[in-house]
Formats: C-alpha cells, structure tokens, sequence
C-alpha cells in the first residue's frame, strides 16, 4: 500500500534543512502497539526547538506517520483523509500536537469529534525540562460521540510508549457499536438552532420578528432551541442559501450548542437543503416544516389528517434522492413525523402510491362535508387571522363557548362553530378557524381548505388583528393573501383590531383605525368594543342575506346561473310550472331578480 506523506502548513522562513528534516520525519513508521515512538519524539521535540512553532502530526493504528503540519490544529490538517464512515468505529487515525501553551481549548474537542479520531495526545513544551503530555480521548453518550473529551494524564514523555492506548480505543468502540442500537429506540430531546437571513429586499425589524416567531413555532412543536442565527447579506447564496462561512460557523455551533437540527427560517429548495445537510452533517430543515410539524401533530379530523399526511408527502417527495439510508437516519423527529403512519415512509415509489390514495381519501371525504354542509341555514361570520391574534378568545367572549385560548402559535386547529343570538334577536353561526401565518407552506393552503371552507361559505369575515404587536401590517398583509387565494375578498370584511388595551396610546388606536377601512377596535379580553361589534355584525347580517323563493321559467337560465355561482341553492325542482328554487342569496343578487318570478322573499335573521 502507498502511504501518501506530506508536510503541510507555514512552512516561511524555515530553512531547507529543516524542512527536509521535518519532510524525513513523515516517513516513519513505528510498532503499532506504541502510542508514540520515544525516538521519534525526541526527534521531533528538537526540531521544534529550532522552529519555536506548534506542530501537529497525524499517525494511523499501523504506526504510520501520514502528515505533519506547522502550526496551528485546524480542519485543513484533515482534508481529503480517507475515514471510515461507520458510525459504529473511530477513524482509525490519532493525532499528536505540540504545543506551548496551558490546555487545549474546545476547538480540539470538536475535531476529535467531527473527525472521530482516536485520540489527541497533546504535548505541552511550556517547559522543555519537564515536558508534559495529555491524553484526549473522544467521550460516548447514547451511542455517540459528544462533545468534550475524556482527558488522562499529565504523564512523562518516557511513560507514553507505556500507555496501552489501543484497549482504551477499543473500548470506545464497543460502547459505540453497543448503544447505537439503544439509541434508535430512544428519542434523543432535539435541540435547534434557528437561522435567518436578512437580505437587501427584506427588512432587518421583520426578519427579527419572524425569528421570534419561527422560536414560537419550533417551541409549539416540541423542541428547544439551543440557539439563534441571522446572517446578513446582500443576496441569497443559491447552494448553501446563507454564505458559506456561515456554514462554516454553523459547523462549530452545533457542537458548541449541542444541537441535533438546524432550522431555517426560509423554504430552502431541496437542493441547498440537501448541500446544508451533507456540509452540516446534521439534520436541516426550514420553517415549512415545523408548520407541517405541528399540524400533524395536532390535527384532529379524519380529513384534516389526510390533508396534513397529504402534504407532508408531497414536501418530502423532491427532497428524496434516492439515498434512503441517510433519510431513515433523520427519520423520527421533528419533519417526520406523521398522522398516518408512525414513520413517514421513505421510499419514493410507496410514497407515489400513498399520494395516490390519499386523494382519493380526501375526495371522498370532501364530497361527503358538501352534502352535509349545504343543509345548514343560519347565516355565518367567520373569526379569520394571524395565529395568537385573539380569535378563540374573541369566540369565547361573544358565545358562551369555552375554546381553548393560549399564547401559543396554532392554538386553534379545527375549526369551532357556535350558536350566536345577535342582540336583534336572531341567531347565526360564528366559526373560530385556524390562524394564519406569514410564509404559509403552500402544500398546507390545501390542507387548511379543510378547516377554511367555514372561511369559504361564511356570509361575513371578521379579521382579526393583534395591534399591539409593531408589525401588525405585516400580519394583515399575509393574511389577506391567503384570503385572497381561498377567494373570499369579495365578502364583507370587518377588521377587529385587536387587544387595545396593551396600547396606552388611545391616538395611536384612532389613527390605525382612520387607516383600515371598515374597522373596529376591541379588547376582547376586557370586553372593550364588543357591544359595537355586535351591532355592526347584526347590521352586516341585515343588510346581506335573504332567503328567496323562486319559480322561474325554464327561458331564464341567465337567472338561475347567477343564484348558483354567487348564492346558496337549498332546494331545486324541475316541474312543469318551471324551475323552482330556494336559495339564500345576498340582498344585491336578490333585488336583481325578475319581480314577477319571486314567490317569497325573507331576511335571514
Ligand atoms: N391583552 C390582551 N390579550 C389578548 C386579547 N385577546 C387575546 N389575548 C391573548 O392573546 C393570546 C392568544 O389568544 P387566542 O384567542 O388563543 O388567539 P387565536 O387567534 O385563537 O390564536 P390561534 O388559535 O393560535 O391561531 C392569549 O394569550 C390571549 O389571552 C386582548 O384583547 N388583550
Ligand atoms: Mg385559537
């Protein structure tokens, strides 16, 4: 076998008799049951005198020399070093550095861990008389190598060939391999760093607080965080999304922290998630997942479960290259987890086929809520807007519901319908829904249908707002972007602006409110405003629907469209007298319709 040596570092302004002295040294090879070779040593120990530079040398079990560096102990000294890449051995290669100071500091720690090295002897010169020389071996908890070393020593240079360094390794291994199998049963508490970028297009104050918000979330989902990043840069990398000395950065902080996920605050696509994770060698995910995340661990219809598994597959699907193996190292977890199975699967083809019958689930179940659905008659508001803005206790406020409030993102899952008596005296139904939220994974926006089709058939919105929060705008902005898409802007629309009594500032409140069109401020936890609300629904109520009978001749079809698209049809009947129809329609569509084809026409409320 070739052994390939080489002399690395700073070699400037050595003389080339050294440099070829240091150059011989590399070619050494000594009894592979010494730790290090006492002549070797000395050898090595007078050259540094003359060099008065650190020196770090690397040496398989074979007893082998295979790099000697000047200076400092770095990841380069490592570059390009076939390793063995069970995760059940140690690298096979130790490393002996020289130095001149007190103690090794953390650095040496996380390349004995990131290298799975054998061992770090470090040999202190701080005293050429009386040379001191430590024993740095890598520690094992739950089958892994952690960081912090198990230290031995201080010993003599001449006990060092004494040491029986390779039963100590072994040893080391055979815990390795042991608790490797224990480990896949127990689930290790996951700890995250959470990293965001603010780029030139998007402002430092929201990236700020949707990182504060991506905590919430992570935290919802069940998981420490262990610490938080944001990178500055002009533009987004399109390998790695954040710069590469970022990664480099992360690399350290992982070990620093003690972190096993790394949680970005953006969609990465899944190439730069696989380039992170291959780079990190740590399991990273991004903000759409921890949503995915919570909303299968929280949802509680059969359909809503489908939708989230749903989802979830359709997420992971790309981010599959083949490399099962790796994937069912990371499966478990947050990003993993699923309502349907106790594992998401990680094989492409089965996860097609799921896909496959997942829609056709889910097709099933929506077609049998449409026949439920259209017998309700009451008229309906829905409570929409950002997570933790006060719906549910909005709800709670005006029915004598008893929804679960918390200050927690994604409190409310499924939505809650309730009976309201308006104070005119008649009853509606009011819905609480799930909260929106800035970035909403667009694999979910289906997946919300669900719960949001409340949203789609509700007469009125009420869209709540939290305005002591300073980028209430913001929150206002991604929440009509989803109403958008689920096409419900045409609605009326209230904006509840909401927990006024945490601002002092009783201008500020009037001036947000000169600002929003159509709205109200509220504190629904002191019951602030609510009399007004109420009145305001009753008089949206009034003014919208009614409920209208209608025979119309089988020549007006223009009519009968018209109902359809923009009313609820309750009952149709082709008879010979033509087409009679009850609907309930808002007053507009109502007053549109041909006087003489009007059997009857009433309020709703
Ligand atoms: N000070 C104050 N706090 C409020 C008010 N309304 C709600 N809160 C608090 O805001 C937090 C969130 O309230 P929820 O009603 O759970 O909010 P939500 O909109 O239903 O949230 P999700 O279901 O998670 O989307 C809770 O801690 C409430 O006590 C208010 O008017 N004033
Ligand atoms: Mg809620």
């Amino acid at each position: 076998m070739i052994i390939i040596t080489e002399l690395r570092g700073n070699l400037s302004g050595l003389k080339n008799r050294t440099i070829e002295e240091l150059e011989e040294l590399t070619n050494e090879v000594f009894s592979s049951s010494d730790l290090v070779d006492n002549n070797f040593l000395h050898k090595i120990i007078n050259k540094i005198e003359i060099i008065e530079r650190r020196l770090a040398i690397l040496i398989n079990r074979r007893g082998e020399v295979l790099r000697i560096r000047v200076g400092n102990l770095t990841e380069e000294f490592f570059e390009n070093m076939a390793q063995r890449r069970s995760n059940q051995r140690l690298s096979g290669l130790r490393c002996i550095y020289l130095t001149f100071d007190q103690d090794l500091d953390t650095k040496t720690d996380i390349l004995l861990k990131e290298y799975r090295l054998d061992l770090v002897l470090h040999i202190r010169l701080d005293d050429l008389q009386s040379i001191e020389a430590k024993i740095h071996y890598p520690q094992v908890k739950r089958g892994e190598i952690v960081l912090g070393s198990k230290v031995e020593g201080p010993f003599q240079v001449k006990q060092l060939n004494m040491i029986d360094y390779l039963t100590e390794v072994q040893s080391i291994e055979e815990k390795l391999s042991k608790e490797e199998a224990i480990k896949v049963q127990e689930r290790e508490e996951e700890r995250a760093i959470l990293v965001g970028l603010e780029t030139s297009n998007n402002k430092s104050f929201v990236q700020k607080e949707t990182l504060v918000e991506l905590r919430s979330l992570v935290q919802t989902a069940g998981l420490k965080v262990a610490g938080e990043e944001i990178q500055h840069r002009e533009q987004l990398d399109s390998r790695y999304y954040i710069g590469y000395g970022k990664v480099k950065e992360l690399k350290e902080l992982k070990y620093t922290l003690g972190a096993n996920v790394i949680i970005f605050d953006h969609e990465l696509n899944p190439a730069q998630q696989r380039n992170l994770e291959e780079e990190l060698e740590i399991k990273v995910i991004d903000r759409t997942q921890v949503i995915l995340d919570i909303f299968a661990q929280h949802a509680n219809t059969r359909e809503g479960k489908l939708q989230i598994e749903l989802a979830q597959l359709n997420y992971l699907l790309p981010r599959l290259t083949g490399k099962g193996v790796e994937l069912s190292r990371l499966a478990g977890g947050i990003g993993t987890r699923g309502p349907g199975e106790s594992k998401l699967e990680v094989d492409r083809r089965r996860i097609r086929k799921r896909i496959n019958n997942l829609n056709k689930k889910i097709d099933k179940a929506q077609k049998t809520r449409f026949t439920q659905r259209s017998r309700r008659r009451l008229p309906t508001v829905s409570l929409v807007g950002y997570t933790n803005a006060g719906k549910s206790t909005l709800l709670n406020k005006l029915t004598s519901a008893n929804v679960m409030v918390k200050d927690e993102l994604f409190a409310t899952l499924d939505s809650n319908t309730c009976k309201l008596k308006l104070p005119i005296g008649r009853e509606i139904l009011i819905s609480d829904t799930v909260g929106f939220i800035r970035k909403l994974p667009h694999q979910l926006i289906a997946a919300f249908r669900a719960t949001l089709e409340e949203v789609e058939e509700s007469d009125i919105l009420l869209h709540v707002v939290d305005v002591s929060q300073a980028d209430y705008e913001e929150k206002i902005d991604a929440v009509l972007e989803v109403l958008s898409e689920l096409d419900v802007l045409e609605k009326p629309i209230v904006t509840v602006l909401n927990k006024i009594d945490m601002i002092d500032d009783r201008e500020k409140i009037k001036l947000i409110k000169q600002e929003i069109e159509d709205s109200l401020a509220i504190s629904a936890v002191k019951g602030e405003g609510i009399d007004k609300l109420l009145e305001r629904i009753s008089g949206l109520v009034l003014d919208t629907m009614v409920e209208i009978e209608l025979l119309l001749p089988y020549s007006d079809a223009g009519s009968l469209d018209l109902i359809h698209q923009s009313g609820k049809v309750i009952e149709e009947d082709y008879n010979n007298k033509g087409i009679f129809i009850k609907a309930r329609v808002s007053q507009e569509i109502a007053d549109s319709v041909d006087e003489d084809y009007i059997v009857s026409m009433e309020p709703l409320v």
